[in-house]
This record gives structure tokens, C-alpha cells and sequence, in this order.
């Protein structure tokens, strides 16, 4: 029998398992994520790392196990865990037909509002400059996934989960997210985030490694 967390783990899991297409894709995973720490998630193609995030943000419901947040089974408080939480996944989540500037203004008023200037200096910090006013459209692959990212710049929100956020990004770009990271991580937030990017400059990032897709069950490991 597993024992249920108590605070000040802000998320844990126990004995958590997730099937898709009646296919099981990993069980029995245990963990416990503290205030300042940084997750990363790894493991081949196919895995269930985004199914992993997407059920931690409950997104999609688990085959078995549960899920805590501040030691509390999550069933019970979604609102609570979700006024937290910040997801940015695959697809980034910005509107194309929008400029830069309009997509942060959307995010700021999901995050109670935000002065013009200080978004401005969003796009400016992540290198958006002079595209403020261009629609996303027109912008390239990484741009408009800095666009996604600037919205970390002025989220309120502690615990981040980020599902491939260095796609695209060139080599600036991922050491100015990492930075980022590292600053969310020393001010006491928390970030589970996906990649297959090494990330040597996180210190102190933690690693579940979920094993190779086969038939059958598969187990998480931990390191
Ligand atoms: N919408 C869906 N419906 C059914 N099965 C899905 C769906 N999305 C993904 N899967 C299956 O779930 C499994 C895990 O997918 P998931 O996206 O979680 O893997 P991943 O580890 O994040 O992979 P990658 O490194 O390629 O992003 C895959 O075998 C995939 O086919």
C-alpha cells in the first residue's frame, strides 16, 4: 500500500499508471516534487511523457494511482491545483491570426491583466523587438514559440509544465529559457518540463526517465 504525501511536497505521485489505446504505457510511478525544484521527464519517441504531463494537468484521466497536490488527492481540489498551474504544450497555444503583442495581452487578462509596457519588455527580453505588431502567421517556427514562452516572463503562476519548450529555439534561445528556469526554480516555483535537449546548464534538475515503448508493461525508472 502506498503512503499518501504530505505537504510541503507541492505534487506527487503514487503507484500512477496511464494506458492509451489499451496499450500500457507506464505503472506503478512514485514521486514527489518540492517547491524549487526542476523535473525533466525523458525517454524515447512514444513514451508517455505528454501523456504524463497531460495527466498530471488533468487533462487525461490515469489508468490507476494517484495524484496529490500540497498532500491533498487531487480529485479534490483541480481548481485549487489549476489557479497554480501554467501549461504550455506541443502547439504552443498562441493564436496565429494574432499579433505577439495581442497574444500576451490574451494571456495577461487569463492572469488578471498586465501593463502594455511590461509586456513589451516580454517580447522585447525574448527577442521579439520590432514584431510586436506582426501577426504570428508571418513569424518563423522559434519566433513563435518565443512568443509562447514570453508569457513566462509574467505569469504569477508557481508550478510550470513544459511539453518540449526548446523546439525551434536556436542556441540563445534555450540558454536564455534555461536561465529563465534556473531564476523560476531559485524564487521557489516549480517546473516539470519534456525534452530531448541535454539542458547541461540546469543545475540541480532532477530526472524520471520512462522506459523504451514494448509490449507489454513497461516501468518507470528513477534516477
Ligand atoms: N490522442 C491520442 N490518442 C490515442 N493515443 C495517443 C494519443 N496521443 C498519443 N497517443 C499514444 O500514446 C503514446 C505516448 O505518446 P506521448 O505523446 O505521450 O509520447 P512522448 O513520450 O511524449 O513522445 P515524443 O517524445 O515523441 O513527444 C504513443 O504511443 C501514442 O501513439
Amino acid at each position: 500500500m502506498s503512503i499518501a504525501p504530505s505537504p510541503p511536497s507541492i505534487l506527487s505521485v503514487r503507484q500512477l499508471s496511464c494506458e492509451r489505446d489499451e496499450r500500457l504505457l507506464f505503472s506503478g510511478l512514485d514521486f514527489d516534487l518540492y517547491p524549487g525544484e526542476l523535473l525533466q521527464l525523458e525517454g524515447p519517441n512514444g513514451v508517455g511523457k505528454t501523456s504524463l504531463m497531460r495527466l498530471l494537468a488533468g487533462f487525461l484521466p490515469a489508468s490507476g494511482g494517484r495524484i496529490y497536490w500540497q498532500g491533498k488527492p487531487v480529485e479534490g481540489c483541480w481548481e485549487e491545483m489549476h489557479q497554480a498551474l501554467l501549461f504550455i504544450g506541443h502547439l504552443a497555444g498562441i493564436k496565429a491570426e494574432l499579433t505577439p503583442l495581442e497574444n500576451l495581452h490574451w494571456f495577461a487578462a487569463l492572469e488578471g491583466g498586465q501593463e502594455e509596457e511590461d509586456l513589451e519588455e516580454a517580447l522585447s527580453r525574448v527577442g521579439l523587438a520590432g514584431f510586436e505588431d506582426q501577426p504570428c502567421q508571418q513569424l518563423s517556427a522559434g519566433q513563435k514559440r518565443r512568443v509562447a514562452l514570453a508569457r513566462l516572463l509574467f505569469t504569477r503562476r508557481s508550478l510550470w509544465l513544459l511539453d518540449e519548450p526548446f523546439t525551434a529555439l536556436d542556441k540563445q534561445g534555450v540558454a536564455a529559457m534555461e536561465h529563465l528556469l534556473v531564476e523560476h526554480a531559485q524564487a521557489g516555483g516549480t517546473v516539470i518540463l519534456t525534452s530531448h535537449h541535454a539542458l547541461e546548464q540546469l543545475t540541480g534538475l532532477r530526472k524520471i526517465h520512462l522506459g523504451a515503448p514494448q509490449a507489454g508493461v513497461k516501468e518507470a525508472i528513477h534516477e
